[in-house]
């Protein structure tokens, strides 16, 4: 098996964020090299890097690039920075929770020492940047730990987007169980949504699970209900960007479309969901932001006019999947069925998980 390629990786050598530019992949595997916040901003915007943790990853690094040579600040001064730069990376994409996350985690965990000097405050950005990234690595493997025990050898899976290792620190949220199956000798077969517009299914989540030796069968979005009528499908297992108080959940585009096809063959729906996407402070999905971008991602494809000049487009980036849709969202902490406000409320009691203030502009 080939390692999973490492979406991000902070090189202490020479102080600088490296990412793998998504958008040039599965053709180039080439590398951007990130020193200032500006360029975690645009590659975080750009879908260079992208994918809910790794964009949280990016935005927590790109934090310290932007305060790291605020040496002779005061500590008011760095405080006032470290709140205008996260606010700053916060404006990048609006809806994966994770981003807000890292930035609101950090920011906490720095205000809770004003003891400590700006220089040492700003080494404690960079060590918690990278320990969010290591912590998201054992986040994804628990996740596929779970996620097994809801699968069998030999199975057919149907995956969405890419909540792959290319979106996480390792293993990726969805894709962790089928990293797991082959370790343990297990096939599962799994069925990769192309995920137009952007493509994050063929262009990626193939990319990778082909390259790791992982049976993966591609198809087009507008397959899904034929695969699920052929009974090659046993189970849908997807990541998200952000879970809502009642188990809500917003995910790629199309999601919410595969949810209703599960529904109406009887097959189990899987959110793979780390603790750092489930927000329990917005309370349903309508009050998520969805990000709308650009109508070129659905007109061009490789910079090819497939649509006419001047068409009008809707590119929406995200839906909303209704929890009763969804079979089980399975964490690092355990699997959650039903009730999903008390039971997402009731895992991050049991597990002491402080549920961070976050305050994003809505
Ligand atoms: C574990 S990745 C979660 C989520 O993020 C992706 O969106 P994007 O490619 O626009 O960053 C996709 O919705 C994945 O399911």
């Amino acid at each position: 098996m080939t390692q999973p390629l490492a979406s991000v990786q902070w090189d202490k050598e020479l102080d600088q964020l490296i990412l793998i530019d998504q958008t040039r992949l599965p053709r180039h595997i080439e590398y951007l090299f990130i020193r200032t916040i500006e360029e975690s901003w645009e590659a975080i915007k750009s879908l260079q890097v992208r994918g809910a943790p790794a964009i949280g990853m990016t935005a927590a690094y790109g934090l310290y690039l932007g305060i790291r040579h605020a040496q002779n600040a005061s500590r008011r001064e760095l405080e006032q920075l470290i709140t205008e730069q996260a606010s700053y990376l916060a404006s990048s994409r609006p809806t994966a929770i994770n981003l807000v996350w890292a930035l609101e985690r950090i920011k906490t965990k720095a205000f809770n020492h004003p003891e400590i000097s700006p220089p040492e405050l700003i080494q404690l950005v960079l060590e918690e940047a990278r320990l969010i990234q290591q912590e998201d690595e054992n986040v994804c493997r628990s996740i596929g730990e779970h996620a097994l025990t809801l699968f069998e050898d030999g199975i057919g899976v149907l995956t969405h987007c890419n909540a792959g290792s290319l979106a996480t620190a390792r293993y990726g949220t969805a894709t962790a169980p089928f990293y797991l199956a082959q370790e343990k000798g297990w096939n599962i077969k799994v069925y990769a949504d192309e995920t137009r517009p952007v493509l994050q299914g063929s262009r990626l989540t193939a990319f990778e699970l082909q390259q790791a030796g992982i049976d993966v069968t591609l198809i087009c979005d507008n397959m899904a209900a034929s695969v699920m009528q052929k009974g090659w499908i046993q189970a849908v297992i997807v990541g998200t960007d952000r879970v809502a108080a009642n188990g809500d959940v917003a995910n790629k585009i199309g999601t919410y479309g595969l949810a209703v096809l599960a529904k109406a063959h009887n097959i189990p729906f899987y959110v793979a969901a780390p603790l750092s996407s489930i927000d329990l402070n917005t309370e349903q999905g309508a009050d998520i932001p969805i990000e709308e971008r650009e109508g070129t991602e659905i007109t061009h494809i490789s910079e090819i006019p497939v649509a006419p000049a001047g068409i009008q487009t809707f590119n929406p980036a995200f839906d909303v999947t209704p929890s009763h849709l969804v079979t089980a969202i399975i964490t690092e902490k355990g699997i959650v069925r039903g009730n999903y406000k008390q039971g997402l409320a009731e895992l991050f009691q049991n597990h002491n998980i402080v549920e961070l203030q976050i305050n994003e502009a809505k």
